[in-house]
């Protein structure tokens, strides 16, 4: 196959997002990004598979004459969101979506891809197609299973996401933190179940889970510096099965976001009490747990980030944005903490948000974000 047009990269991303898979099972999605990445000219490519991580999939371009290998991620995965865009390709997998833009970023990646089995790089390139990054951190995942070791570590990693607030294409990145580190929250409250009539004879978790969700409001609003900020969003709430009966048992799902480490373990803490004190309170048993995974903030390295700012300013075909910070996670965080790197948003200009039943990104950002990001690649290879 020779250099893919705007509407290969189209029909790809609009297969991508008919056949979207959750975390950890984008089985087929694997399969997909494979066939089409044999068909590139092999001449520099080496495709790797990985048995201990068995939907994520790596591909090596060899330079010609390397300083270093530079390494660029997209993640695979799609959310458990029913489709309402109404698009001729829309989901066919029910209940799941690419809400999260996964498919327009792998349709970058293989564009960028595309374009260095075509034109050997003078570095070599490392392409990590990521599993799971909604849930159950695969960057993390596969940083444990020693993926990145001996020739596949890269020295420097880049990685996007779309953004649907920024015009379709353009380039926003920011130095220092980009985007928050979150922390899943669940907590089981649990007390006696009995009958409607006779509330005196149970121990109703229903009114103490509302009195635990509307207590945590006040986590925000009152122990936590205005300046830093952070949230804690309750996206789930479990209880009961049946209106005459008390729920003896209730269950809440959120997650906490912060923009240091230090933030998330200070509301983690915040947390923690005030479960006790609703335990006490309601003489209930409350059980909360928390897990991070590798969902740290995502640290853009100075050096390298200033150089792909510089870069994206300058260059005639890119249009920069400078961002603030925003309260989203990725789990590219965590492998950002391992290597450095500069993660950055993609426009892809939508009245829709992330995670939302409706999200259409606009694909005229794809072809634009693989011209950006094969520049960046090529004016980068020219430096120290
Ligand atoms: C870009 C994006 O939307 N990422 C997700 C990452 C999920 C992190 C984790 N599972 C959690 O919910 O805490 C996000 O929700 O920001």
């Amino acid at each position: 196959m020779a250099q893919l047009t705007k509407q290969d990269l189209i029909d790809i991303r609009r297969h991508l997002h008919e056949y979207p898979e959750l975390a950890m099972q984008e089985v087929q999605t694997h399969q997909y990004l494979l066939a089409v990445i044999q068909k590139f000219k092999q001449d520099y490519l080496e495709i790797r598979e990985v048995p201990e991580l068995p939907t994520a999939l790596l591909v090596y371009v060899t330079g010609s004459a390397p300083n270093r290998t530079i390494g660029y991620r997209t993640d695979i995965d799609a959310l458990p969101v029913i489709e309402q865009t109404g698009l001729p390709f829309a989901s066919k997998n029910p209940g799941i979506m690419h809400a999260c833009g996964h498919d327009i970023h792998m349709t970058v990646a293989l564009g960028v891809l595309n374009w260095f089995s075509e034109h050997q790089p003078k570095d070599n390139l490392v392409f990590f197609f990521q599993p799971a990054e909604e849930s159950q951190n695969g960057g993390k995942v596969a940083y444990e299973k020693g993926v990145f070791e001996g020739k596949w570590r890269p020295d420097e990693f880049y990685g996007l996401h779309d953004n649907p607030n920024l015009p379709a294409g353009a380039i926003g990145c920011r130095m220092g933190t980009l985007f928050a580190g979150t922390t899943e929250v669940n907590v089981d409250l649990i007390g006696k179940s009995g009958h409607a009539a006779y509330p005196q004879d149970a121990n109703d978790m229903v009114v103490a889970a509302a009195q635990f969700i509307n207590q945590v409001q006040t986590i925000v609003s009152r122990s936590v510096n205005p300046i830093e900020g952070g949230v804690i969003t309750f996206g789930r709430l479990d209880a009961g099965t049946i209106r005459n009966v008390i729920a003896g048992k209730a269950r809440i799902e959120g997650t906490i976001r912060g923009l240091t480490q230090k933030m998330i373990e200070h509301i983690v803490d915040r947390l923690k009490q005030v479960a006790d004190g609703i335990a006490t309170s309601y003489g209930a048993t409350v059980n909360i747990a928390f897990n991070q995974g590798g969902y740290l903030p995502v640290e853009n390295n100075d050096s390298l980030t200033r150089r792909f700012i510089a870069f994206a300013k300058q260059d005639s075909q890119t249009q920069f944005i400078e961002t603030q910070p925003a309260m989203t996670g990725e789990d590219f965080g965590y492998l950002l903490s391992k290597i450095p790197g500069t993660m950055f948003w993609l426009g892809v200009d939508d009245n829709s948000a992330l995670h939302s039943a409706t999200l259409n990104p606009k694909e005229s950002s794809i072809s634009k974000g693989i011209n950006s990001i094969v520049r960046f690649l090529e004016y980068r290879q020219t430096a120290d």
